[in-house]
């Protein structure tokens, strides 16, 4: 019988290369980084898991790492005990509460969310070292797989040719600030990892101009899904005047509006089905956009929905409602990829093409980085999330992050460097 109490945890901030892909609060900086989470059991199986690597992250997931020693991999509901006994408000300095603030991208950020983000990190951990402790891929400890393969979606970003900072990796996936820019970027993703969807990213230029990129999508790529998703930059009547204009266009819009008041508004007014990362990202901001008919779709993301287990429940929950599931991605690795599809095998119900970033990273921390086959991923079936670490590359991103001085994303401050005056825009913006 395996030993599954926990000998160890570490946690290992790293910097990953990340090219300047513009959003409506900047542009993604040089370098973004990520957490990579080891959890070591008695009989030394080590299971792994990656999460945001800002520093407001580093420290509760480390005082947690403290906190598992002698626990078992097998119990990953104590988490949320654990975490919730280890993060009061001055656990983090005071400086996250429950006062709502909408500085992120991937919605309001608070206490709960702070607390789901830790419990996920180390519940992803606490799994594949139970998987691979007993044999059985995680999807087996989830209770099955649901489907064996899952789809993801080109994720088009507007994009300087390179960073504006001496030094600054350089990637060769050029510049895209017009239509023609963004369907030729639409197209390498299409050829080189052939997704059958496409998402653009937009809240970065005027809105003609990002409906404009659109129609040129659509014109380059009859009967490819598109979504557009400006991050909640416009105000209600944009939003209606933009869906209205891609009603046949978009198979959803994503945030056109914050708050679930507005993007109610605009589902009332067009009937365009609209998707959120933003206005619904916790259980309990479930029920009031429901009520309202706010959002068509959800996002998952098990990074700060609480875990594998959360996403499960969500895409029940969603089912449940006639809400459609989809997920959501940021700047990630690997080992990230590995539990996001783990996470969409699991999900019952019907899922629309995944985010992913990856197509966007070089580095990787496993030895065997993922190959997308016509725009999916293979289900893994070997033990555990079926992804190794890469020890040299680890070693090389920490020391990376160890010499480095970003110590959190921050969008705005990457743009700052070409516009000094820049600030994180108040929407609506348009
Ligand atoms: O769907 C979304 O809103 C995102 O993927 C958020 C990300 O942070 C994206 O905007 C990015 O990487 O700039
Ligand atoms: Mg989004």
């Amino acid at each position: 019988m395996s030993d599954l109490r926990i000998a160890d945890a570490r946690v290992t901030p790293v910097l990953v290369e990340d090219p300047p892909l513009l959003n409506l609060q900047g542009v993604h900086q040089p370098y973004t980084p990520r957490a990579i989470v080891e959890v070591e059991t008695e009989d030394g199986v080590v299971g792994l898991g990656e999460t945001y690597g800002d520093d407001e992250y580093l420290e509760p997931l480390r005082k947690v790492a403290a906190l598992l020693p002698g626990r078992s991999v097998a119990s990953s509901e104590s988490l949320w005990e654990i975490v919730a006994g280890a993060l009061d408000a001055s656990a983090v300095g005071g400086s996250l509460t429950d006062d709502l603030q909408a500085r992120r991208l991937f919605g309001r950020q608070n206490l709960t969310k702070l607390h789901a983000i830790v419990v996920s990190a180390f519940e992803v951990a606490f799994l594949d070292a139970m998987g691979r402790s007993l044999g059985l891929p995680v999807h087996q400890l989830l209770g099955g797989k649901v489907r064996d393969r899952v789809d993801f979606a080109g994720y088009l970003f507007y994009k300087w040719e390179k960073h504006p900072v001496a030094g600054a990796p350089v990637d060769d996936w050029g510049q895209a600030l017009d239509p023609d820019g963004v369907v030729a970027q639409a197209r390498r993703m299409i050829d080189q990892y052939g997704f059958g969807s496409l998402k653009l990213k937009g809240g970065v230029l005027p809105p003609d101009e990002e409906i404009a990129a659109t129609l040129a999508l659509r014109e380059a790529f009859p009967g490819v899904p598109l979504r557009l998703d400006p991050n909640g930059a416009w105000s209600v009547d944009t939003g209606t005047r933009v869906a209205e204009a891609l009603r046949d266009t978009v198979e959803y819009l994503e945030d056109p509006c914050t708050g679930v008041e507005a993007m109610a508004e605009v589902h009332r007014r067009t009937g365009v089905p609209l998707a959120t990362n933003m206005c619904v990202t916790s259980m309990r901001e479930i029920p009031e956009a429901f009520r309202a008919d706010a959002v068509q779709v959800v996002l998952c993301d098990h990074h700060f929905w609480g875990g594998l287990r959360a996403t499960q429940a969500l895409a029940r929950i969603c089912e449940t409602f006639g809400v459609g599931l989809s997920m959501h991605s940021n700047t990630h690795l690997g080992i990230s990829l590995a539990a996001m599809t783990q996470a969409a095998a699991c999900a019952p119900g019907h899922l629309h093409a995944c985010d992913t970033h990856r197509p966007w990273q070089t580095d990787d921390v496993i030895t065997e980085p993922h190959v997308f086959r016509d725009g999916a991923l293979t289900v893994s079936d070997a033990p555990g999330l079926g992804v190794e670490l890469d020890r040299a590359a680890l070693a090389r991103y920490h020391e990376r992050w160890r010499a480095g001085d970003v110590r959190s994303r921050d969008d705005v401050a990457a743009m700052r460097v070409v516009d000094p005056a820049w600030t994180a825009p108040s929407v609506p913006r348009w």
